[in-house]
């Protein structure tokens, strides 16, 4: 799956680093990564994304000091500069893509605001799906941050095909501070991100995939303008050591799984793990109208009947009836590990409960600047003076 990825404000934009950090580490070069931002030292602390592919946007406007979690000037100021984030992703090609994927902290201001403003360009421009990785704010991070995601989101949904939600509140890792829980947070996302790019990748010399999913089954499983989440879970390969002769030679070997029978339901425990455990925002499993199944390790691990049961599983779990399911076997690895995207579900707590928040804050907002006019006015009620003009 060939992604152009544009990494939109300062989440955005270090999520995508390190996607970007992954496919290189991996050896692939298929991802296609653009950098924007209103925040010059933000796009100055990337490190995988070549500076040709980062753009600065609103210097007559913020001077390159971001926009301070001000998402309606961060959609004015994308829509200001539209031309020059379109300019730059055609002349960084676009002919092999398959799907484009805008992600960015819907809680700020610059992502917030600019990245509905891109997909509108996007869906409109090129046929290719437009997706979006939208990061939640954590309750802690107050009222106006639910304001933003709330409208970001809501505008998102009318252009995107699909929006997978992240959820920082749920993520925040025990210990650590929202702040300190970022870069793990950025890894989980990079890891689901990395699995789903290899659907459709051509597999390393001499493997053969048993059940193969490419990116046409990624796509349809997208399809539709909702929202979706991600589980994954892994499972660490066994590995023993084998002494060749008089000790000379050492040699590594993967030990295989004993019984089929055992590594099939290895296989469909993963998934069901993948489905039921840690998902990128929490929801209702049974409110998913599509499921995709995409597990990768050493080809000795991955089990076509396993995949088969897991899949018939997901079936029954899921609203609707669509599950698709495939393997992508690799030696770069010593887990097996199964990704599930839950697509378009409808039963998530944490969406309700930021509209409600949101609706909270706009309405203190519109009752705080009524009272402060009222309250600026009385000032001046007692004397009699004139304004200057
Ligand atoms: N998961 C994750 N969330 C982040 C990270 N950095 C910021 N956030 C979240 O993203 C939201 C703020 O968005 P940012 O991307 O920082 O803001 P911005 O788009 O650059 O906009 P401005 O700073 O207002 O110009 C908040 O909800 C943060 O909790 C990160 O590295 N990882």
């Amino acid at each position: 799956m060939r992604f152009f990825a544009i990494g939109f404000g300062q989440a955005g934009g270090k999520i995508l680093d390190l996607f970007m950090e992954n496919e290189k580490l991996r050896g692939t070069n298929t991802l296609k990564a653009l950098a924007v931002n209103t925040a010059r030292t933000d796009l100055m602390g990337l490190k995988h994304i070549p500076p040709k592919n980062r753009i600065l946007i609103g210097q007559t406007t913020v001077k390159g000091h971001g926009v301070g979690t001000d998402n309606k000037l961060g959609a004015k100021v994308a829509q200001e500069e539209i031309e020059t984030i379109l300019n730059a992703i055609d002349e960084m090609g676009t002919h092999e893509v398959d799907a484009f994927l805008i992600i960015a902290g819907l809680g700020g201001g610059t992502g917030s605001g600019g990245s509905p403003v891109l997909a509108k360009y996007l869906s409109e421009m090129y046929s290719e799906p437009v997706y979006c990785v939208g990061v939640l704010p954590a309750p802690e991070e107050g009222k106006l941050y639910s304001l933003n995601a709330a409208r970001s989101m809501i505008t998102l949904l009318k252009y995107v095909d699909n929006l997978i939600l992240v959820d920082n509140g749920a993520w925040k890792f025990e210990g650590l501070s929202l702040k300190e829980s970022y870069a793990k947070i950025n890894e989980e996302i990079v890891r689901r991100l990395a699995i789903l790019a290899r659907a459709g990748e051509p597999v390393e010399e001499n493997l053969v995939g048993e059940m193969v999913v490419d990116s046409s089954e990624v796509i349809n499983t997208l399809r539709g303008g909702g929202i979706s989440s991600i589980g994954y879970a892994t499972l660490p390969v066994q590995e023993k050591k084998k002494t060749g002769l008089f000790g000379l030679f050492k040699k590594k070997e993967t030990e295989l799984v004993t019984a089929e029978e055992d590594k099939s339901t290895k296989i469909a425990t993963l998934v069901r793990k993948a489905a039921l455990g840690r998902l990128t925002i929490p929801c209702n499993i049974s409110s998913a109208e599509r499921a995709l199944v995409l597990v990768a390790g050493p080809p000795e691990y991955l089990d076509r009947k396993g995949l088969e049961k897991a899949k018939l599983w997901l079936e029954e779990q899921i609203a609707g009836v669509e599950v698709r399911a495939g393997d992508y076997p690799t030696r770069r690895t010593k887990h097996v590990a199964a990704l599930v995207v839950l697509a378009n579900v409808t039963e998530i707590p944490r969406v309700k409960q930021l509209q409600k928040l949101a609706a909270e804050a706009r309405e203190e907002v519109e009752e705080a600047e009524k009272v402060r006019i009222e309250k600026t006015i009385s000032l001046f009620d007692e004397e009699d003076l004139e304004p200057l003009f």
